[in-house]
């Protein structure tokens, strides 16, 4: 099969990579030159701007963006979905908000697929876990793709119509929150609790048959090993947050009640602020109520 490749960043180079392993032909584009070159290193046929991925192809188109979520992938579409007929395809395998998924399938004419992909780049080499949503027909016929780009036949799966793909994923990050906050707690209770204990040996020992066994369980032995069991000079500051907040979004829409990923996502963003009013006031308050002593900053 053919397949274009726009977005040649962290998750479109493993793209254009396992594609290419698997015996299928490349053609990519990113706005970003090294990105370019990498691609091209790895054996894709390189062009210089979005219509002319759409050129290079012959029909029936298949496009692959993995571009950032929002905005990029807008204005990707707006510049290639001119060059492509109704027969042809665009699959998103970025972390796009589901509602625009469903919004851009009904609005472009070519077949929109919404790709949830998990794994990262760190999963490069296992291959992904992609979660799809669209036109049954669509998926079977990129079946090879997802093959190549998945761990395998069992790593891909049409969760639904457009937009499943992308709730799925959001989903799964929401759990992906939790999770992390979970390992979090429990690892700060083992580090300042009462033993003196090593946590990488503990990770260690849980990754090797505990039920709290997992990849995050490894990364987390990975990040002891390589930091120390203090974490070094890791920064107290959570990046990121968007699909965690939709996931609660949705939660409250659907009045189905998420309490633990909405806490994991309201210590990200608590991680970000300085001295919180909140938490000063409290501390008033015990002066005013108890005579508590008040502590200054
Ligand atoms: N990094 C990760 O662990 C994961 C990322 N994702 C999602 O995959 C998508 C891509 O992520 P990454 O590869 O990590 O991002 P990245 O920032 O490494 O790469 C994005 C690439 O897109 C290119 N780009 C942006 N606008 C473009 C345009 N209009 N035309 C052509 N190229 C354009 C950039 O130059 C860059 O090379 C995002 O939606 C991200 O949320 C999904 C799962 C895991
Ligand atoms: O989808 C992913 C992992 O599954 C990406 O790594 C994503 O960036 C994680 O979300 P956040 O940036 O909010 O932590």
């Amino acid at each position: 099969m053919e397949l274009g490749v726009i977005g040649l960043g962290r998750m479109g180079q493993i793209v254009v990579d396992r594609v290419l392993d698997a015996g299928h032909d490349v053609v990519a584009f990113d706005i970003d030159e090294v990105a370019r070159a990498s691609a091209a290193e790895m054996g894709a046929e390189t062009v210089d701007s979005i219509p002319a991925v759409a050129e290079s192809l012959s029909p029936t188109r298949h496009v692959w963006l993995m571009v950032p979520a929002g905005d990029p992938v807008d204005a990707a579409l707006a510049e290639l979905t001119p060059h492509l007929d109704a027969d042809d395809v665009v699959i998103d395998g970025g972390n796009s908000n589901f509602k625009d998924s469903v919004d851009r399938a009904e609005r472009i004419e070519p077949t929109y697929l919404d790709c949830g992909t998990s794994g990262g780049p760190a999963g490069a080499e296992l291959g992904f876990s992609l979660m799809v949503g669209g036109e049954k027909g669509a998926y079977d016929d990129l079946e090879p793709v997802f093959d190549a780009v998945a761990t395998g036949p069992e790593g891909h799966e049409l969760m639904g119509p457009s937009g499943a793909g992308h709730y799925v994923k959001m989903v799964h990050n929401g759990i992906e929150y939790a999770l992390m906050q979970a390992y979090g707690e429990g690892f700060e209770l083992l580090a300042e609790g009462r033993y003196d204990l090593d946590l990488e040996d503990i990770a260690r020992t849980w990754t090797n048959g505990a039920v709290v066994r997992s990849w995050l369980l490894e990364l987390a032995e990975e990040s002891f090993r390589e930091e120390g069991s203090d974490l070094g000079d890791v920064a107290d500051h959570v990046a990121g947050g968007s699909t965690g907040t939709w996931t609660v979004q949705e939660s409250l829409e659907q009045e189905v009640p998420l309490p633990l990923i909405y806490q994991a996502l309201a210590e990200r963003f608590n991680s970000r602020s300085g001295p919180r009013l909140s938490r000063r006031l409290a501390n008033r308050l015990r002066y005013g109520f108890g005579r508590h002593e008040i502590k200054r900053q």
